[in-house]
């Protein structure tokens, strides 16, 4: 399978706090200024300060704790910041949105429904006919490579097929931002590159702006437009990287090429100096 055009290819480059930003041509998020402090009294994330280019796959990379789910749950708007804004397209969230749709680690499939009522489901809590939302849903199932799954149960799929249909529900919604939090942590290394190569050939025909969660440097670097670096204690942007990878290669050739291996080890020399 060859990687064509859906992400647009950019020069690699990165931006660092301190230093102008290159802002993004056309944000569809903004995050302004994102402080979370839990009740515990844990500060979580800092003055997250950062755009999500349209279109483009960005994703949130660093050590555990850092602040990665609660940054994306602040963008779904499952959970209010302390302080600062999210924009969406220009507006202010307040709480969760049919323009962006959440895909959980654990898949969140309801074991008692059958592959196709959970894909449909997203539609059927908006009211759409039955007949509507089962037909979007089908579609869906066919795009992620469940077809002949629809009447299975989640107990009947393996995780790689679970987390297909996970992704299947949120597209039926067709929001314009899918939030992905570690969606592939929990599958075999061989499946975990299979649904990363299905993911990017789902997003040339989807057009989607994806904010994808993960701790994998590689998995960060295979996937991503841009990476945005966290710390933690507190949670903070560091940096932002551009791969600037050719997606016109295949999968193997992108993992072989030096601008690939040498986003890799610019990360891993940015993160190692904040591990204890
Ligand atoms: N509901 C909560 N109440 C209190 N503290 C929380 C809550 N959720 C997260 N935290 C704390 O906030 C910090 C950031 O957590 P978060 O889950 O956002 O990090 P993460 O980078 O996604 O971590 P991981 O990679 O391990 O999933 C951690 O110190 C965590 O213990």
């Amino acid at each position: 399978m060859t990687q064509t055009s859906l992400l647009a290819t950019a020069p690699a480059a990165s931006s660092t706090p301190g230093q102008p930003p290159v802002a993004a041509a056309d944000p569809i998020i903004k995050s302004l200024g994102i402080t979370m402090r839990y009740p515990n009294g844990v500060l979580a994330l800092e003055n997250a300060t950062l755009d999500i280019p349209r279109g483009e796959l960005v994703t949130l990379l660093g050590p555990s704790g850092c602040g990665k789910t609660t940054l994306l749950k602040i963008i779904a708007g499952l959970i209010t910041p302390t302080s600062g804004e999210i924009r969406v397209n220009d507006k202010t969230v307040y709480g969760p949105g049919p323009d962006r749709a959440f895909v959980f680690q654990d898949f969140a499939l309801m074991p008692w429904a059958t592959v196709l009522r959970n894909v449909a489901f997203g539609l059927e809590l908006r009211g759409t006919p039955r007949a509507e939302r089962e037909a979007s849903a089908r579609h869906y199932i066919r795009e992620v490579g469940l077809a002949g799954f629809e009447d299975k149960y989640p107990n009947e799929l393996s995780g790689g097929m679970r987390q297909r249909a996970g992704l299947a529900r949120a597209l039926t919604v067709d929001a314009d931002v899918l939030l992905m939090d570690e969606p592939f942590s929990a599958i075999d290394e061989q499946m975990r590159r299979k649904l990363q190569e299905d993911l990017l050939s789902l997003l040339r025909v989807e057009k989607k702006t994806v904010i994808f969660v993960t701790h994998s440097i590689e998995e960060a670097v295979y996937l991503s437009d841009e990476i945005v670096l966290l710390t933690r204690h507190p949670g903070k942007v560091v940096k932002t990287i551009r791969p600037g990878l050719d997606r016109n290669a295949s999968p193997d050739e992108i993992r072989r090429d030096q601008r690939y291996l040498d986003a890799v080890d610019d990360i891993w020399s940015q993160l190692k100096q904040y591990l204890a």
